[in-house]
């Protein structure tokens, strides 16, 4: 599958952030997404997933040489990303049951093992509200990477991780990422260095 930006632009009123992006993002390769702060590679993460539109240009999502519907975006994202928050009254054991509801689990994966990798395995029926940001950000990460996606989105994605969380998304994401179309948006080689094949500055010079 191949994911396409196609001159993409963004600004704001007072701000204009990237201009006349043009990139093919292919399978099998993850790409780190950098640029100085307010250069805009969240913004442009949000407008990947749909969540905010362009000023110019589009994104497209193709497969198997044919457009992906719109509709049928979500179905191949798994997005990590400081402003998708969690639902503070669910338990863990919720999150997992409401996004098994309408995604599969990627093949391979256990979410059980995964829970415990990540040294969650004694929360499982606390509410997220009671869980600490690292162990939030830990949750976004199995939610991201144990179920279905064909693209993975991650924006900051060891935000709030202590040096074991880190070591641990390192390996996740070695056994995640696979055949699929990776981005992480960042300015820490320490979350992109061992994967991305690609890095692209997205700050106008
Ligand atoms: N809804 C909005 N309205 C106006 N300006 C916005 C809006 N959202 C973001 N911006 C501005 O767009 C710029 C880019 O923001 P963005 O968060 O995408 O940058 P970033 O590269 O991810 O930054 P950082 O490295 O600090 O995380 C910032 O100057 C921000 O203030």
């Amino acid at each position: 599958m191949q994911l396409v930006l196609e001159g993409l632009s963004k600004k704001y009123p007072k701000n204009k952030l990237f201009e006349d992006l043009n990139q093919t993002f292919e399978s099998n390769n993850a790409y780190a997404i950098t640029g100085e702060n307010g250069s805009g590679k969240s913004t442009l993460v949000k407008i990947i997933a749909g969540v905010t539109a362009p000023s110019k240009g589009q994104v497209k999502f193709i497969e198997r040489g044919k457009d992906v519907k719109k509709e049928h975006i979500y179905k191949l994202l798994g997005i990590c990303a400081p402003y998708l928050t969690l639902i503070e009254e669910f338990t863990l054991k919720e999150h997992l049951e409401f996004h098994s509801k309408f995604r599969s689990l990627q093949v391979g994966k256990k979410l059980m093992d995964e829970i415990e990798n990540a040294n969650l395995h004694n929360s499982i029926n606390k509410a997220v509200a009671e869980f600490s940001s690292g162990m939030q950000q830990r949750l976004k990460l199995i939610l991201c990477c144990c179920f279905e996606a064909k693209v993975i989105l991650l924006d900051e994605p060891t935000a709030h991780l202590d040096s074991k969380g880190i070591a641990w998304y390192k390996d996740l994401l070695n056994r995640t990422i696979d055949e699929k179309i990776t981005l992480i948006a960042s300015n820490d080689p320490a979350e992109y260095n061992d994967f991305a094949k690609k890095i692209i500055n997205i700050g106008i010079e």
